[in-house]
């Protein structure tokens, strides 16, 4: 029969140090059944790029977390792209997709390629920072509110939002009930900010709205579209940030390698999702019953997959748990794959190659300056603190 382990995922000593329970994972067998939440879980990349890809028999209208919302509540209205399938899901994608199109987000780049500049200038002139706080967070919420077109910002909100969304995700344990009851302080703050007098006429908020005064959405869903870009456009940035300066602090010959030939900034970018994977586990819900790997799976079974364990599988990427920035991870789980792979993947990487590209040309070295420890989150996977000294070039 199937494998079966008796290990919470969602534990903090795991979710701080994930890899022995990836290795586990993958170890067990293509899928394992894991009693503490009743759920199954993929770990090996085939299966979980396979199962992930597969939006008509693992649904996303249930849930991409473990609670199935045709049982409990979710705990806030739906999101109409990412928890709603097809053809729901086709006309909002379709909106999305265009508001935040490669040809939209090079409109950007300058602007982003400024900030970093500004930001960077001010942060190797101090010397030792906490990167986490004055440089992670800092960044996607000088520009990120701006790409929205939001006129007034309350910053901290934003990035507390995420962690909201990103802890909902997990089963009904403390840190999603945490994350639940602040959102009901932050939920309204939220929804008030996505209202069309919040946006300015020149950011993609107003895009979404544009699209809906022509009919593409429903003038109701356009406010649940801008909710999207909040929920999930600014703490997984923080994190893509974060994580990259972790991954340089931690492999200074690829700092060296990457200032002396600063072309291989975009795979250093997608090697950081490979090795780290900011979202590092998401649900699905098997729609009918089906398989897995030979497996039986019945009707309403949730599917943990877990794509930190996908994107370190040696079977797939050999020498997995070295970072190596011109490995080229094609394929990598870092951004999801199929219908719902990230729609918001442009803006990602155009200001994670930014900050990287004005931090390599100013600083020398990236050192660790204390410890930096990640902090437990049922779907992010970021850092609490990153103590960090800045030798400049
Ligand atoms: C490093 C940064 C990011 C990472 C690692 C990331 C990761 C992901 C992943 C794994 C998914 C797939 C979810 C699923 O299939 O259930 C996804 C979907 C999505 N992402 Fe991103 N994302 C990032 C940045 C962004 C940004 C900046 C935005 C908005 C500007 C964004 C908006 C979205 C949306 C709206 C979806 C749902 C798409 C759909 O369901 O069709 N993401 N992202
Ligand atoms: O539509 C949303 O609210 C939404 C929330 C979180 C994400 C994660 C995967 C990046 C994506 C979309």
């Amino acid at each position: 029969g199937m494998p079966v382990w008796d290990v919470d995922p969602f534990d903090t000593a795991i979710l701080s140090d994930p890899e022995p329970y990836y290795a586990g994972l993958r170890a067990r067998g293509p899928v394992v059944y894991i009693p503490r939440w009743s759920v199954l879980a993929l770990g090996q990349y085939e299966t979980t790029k396979a199962v992930f890809s597969d939006h008509e028999n693992f649904v996303s209208s249930r849930g991409v977390g473990l609670n199935d919302f045709h049982v409990g509540d979710p705990w806030r209205p739906p999101s109409i792209i990412l928890e709603v399938d097809p053809p729901d899901h086709t006309r909002t994608r379709r909106v999305m997709s265009r508001a935040l199109s490669p040809k939209v987000v090079r409109t950007m780049a300058g602007m982003f390629a400024e900030a970093a500049e500004e930001l960077v200038d001010e942060l190797v002139a101090r010397g030792r920072i906490e990167a986490v706080e004055d440089l992670a967070e800092r960044f996607p919420i000088t520009v990120f509110p701006r790409v929205v077109g939001m006129r007034d910002v309350d910053q901290r909100i934003l990035v507390d939002y995420g962690a909201c969304v990103f802890n909902s995700m997990g089963p009904d344990n403390a840190l999603r009930r945490a994350a639940t009851a602040r959102n009901k302080e932050i939920a309204p703050w939220i929804m008030a900010a996505c209202a069309r007098e919040r946006l300015t006429e020149d950011g993609i908020g107003a895009m979404i709205y544009a699209d809906a005064d022509a009919g593409e959405i429903g003038q109701d869903e356009a406010p649940l579209l801008v909710r999207s870009l909040l929920s999930a456009g600014v703490d997984t940035t923080v994190t893509g940030i974060g994580n990259a300066l972790y991954c340089f602090a931690a492999n200074p010959g690829e700092w060296d390698r990457l200032r002396a030939e600063p072309k291989l900034v975009r795979p250093a970018i997608e090697e950081v999702l490979r090795y780290t994977s900011p979202v590092h586990t998401f649900g699905r819900t098997a729609g009918r019953d089906c398989e897995i790997a030979g497996y039986p799976v019945e009707e309403g079974t949730k599917i943990l997959c877990v794509l930190g364990a996908a994107n370190l599988d040696p079977d797939k990427w050999g020498d997995a748990d070295t970072f190596r920035i011109d490995r080229r991870p094609v394929g990598h789980m870092g951004f999801g794959a199929g219908i719902h792979g990230c729609v918001g993947q442009n803006i990602a990487r155009g200001e994670m190659e930014a900050v990287l590209t004005a931090l390599a040309r100013k600083v020398a070295r990236i050192e660790f300056d204390g410890d930096a420890p990640w902090r437990p989150n049922n779907a992010i996977h970021a850092l609490d603190k990153l103590p960090l000294k800045l030798t400049p070039a």
